[in-house]
């Protein structure tokens, strides 16, 4: 395992909801066996305030037939089931026009941007300046951090896990990154090495950090899960970014 303390200024945008602290973070290299297989925390990437006022405002909407639903974000969240069956997290996908994410048997469509969270564009900016270092430490072309869409997960208190799984990253264009900011918590995340090794990682997911993953070996070589804890266990809102291809599913659908 490689670890390692790195300075990153991150680009610098005045225009967006603040965000305009520099990621100037330890930064964990947790995987790095090749360009394609990359794992890596970084600390502090999405400015506290702006993470807490996201996470106030997300959680406050519970899900359809709420009363708080009736709030300016609408019916947000959904409880779904998939191939597992029925998820105890809540999620919500918002995403570009036709980047539509399929994975264990659901098929979600994006919702458009919410034009009132602007802390969620917040979020993906402090996602892909995470995905714009690690491009520039191992390589690959700028446009392809493009992210395109969030699914965000939302573990409520003491409740809520996600089991051991590799992302279906197929639609992910080029370097395939997921990049989680999380909100809340912190909430344990595992990494677990498939195969003859199985090596474990565990690390606490800290409100504003990011954690990146890079590559398609980092989603067929390992798997990640986020176990169920105690009842104490605090609420965390993960919002997973994705470099989603417009189409791509549709695409699929029609060969
Ligand atoms: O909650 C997270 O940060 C991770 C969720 C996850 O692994 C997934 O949606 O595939
Ligand atoms: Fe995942």
């Amino acid at each position: 395992m490689a670890s390692s303390s790195l300075d990153f200024v991150g680009n610098q945008d005045n225009n967006d909801v603040l965000n305009s602290h520099e990621f100037s973070s330890n930064v964990r290299v947790l995987v790095d066996e090749n360009p394609k297989c990359v794992c890596m925390y970084v600390p502090n990437a999405l400015d506290d305030d702006v993470a807490s006022t996201l996470l106030e405002k997300l959680g406050a909407c519970k899900g359809p037939g709420d009363v708080e639903n009736s709030t300016a974000l609408g019916s947000l969240w959904h409880q779904y089931t998939d191939d597992n069956g029925p998820q105890d997290r809540l999620a919500a996908y918002w995403g570009d026009t036709c980047c539509d994410f399929w994975f264990v048997g659901l098929l979600l469509h994006p919702a458009p941007w919410p034009a009132n969270l602007p802390e969620l564009l917040s979020a993906r900016r402090a996602a892909q300046q995470a995905a714009e270092y690690c491009q520039r430490r191992y390589g690959g072309k700028l446009d392809a951090t493009k992210l395109t869409s969030c699914l965000a997960n939302y573990y409520r208190r003491g409740q809520g896990h996600i089991d051991a799984h590799g992302d279906e990253v197929r639609a992910h264009g080029e370097d395939k990154y997921v990049i989680s900011i999380s909100l809340g918590g912190p909430r344990e995340f595992v990494l677990t090495e498939r195969g003859g090794s199985q090596r474990e990682m565990r690390l606490q997911l800290e409100h504003g950090s990011a954690l990146v993953m890079r590559g398609e070996d980092m989603q067929t070589a390992w798997k990640h899960a986020l176990p169920l804890e105690g009842n104490d266990a605090p609420a965390r809102v993960g919002l997973t970014f994705r470099s989603i291809v417009p189409g791509y599913e549709h695409f699929v659908k029609e060969l």
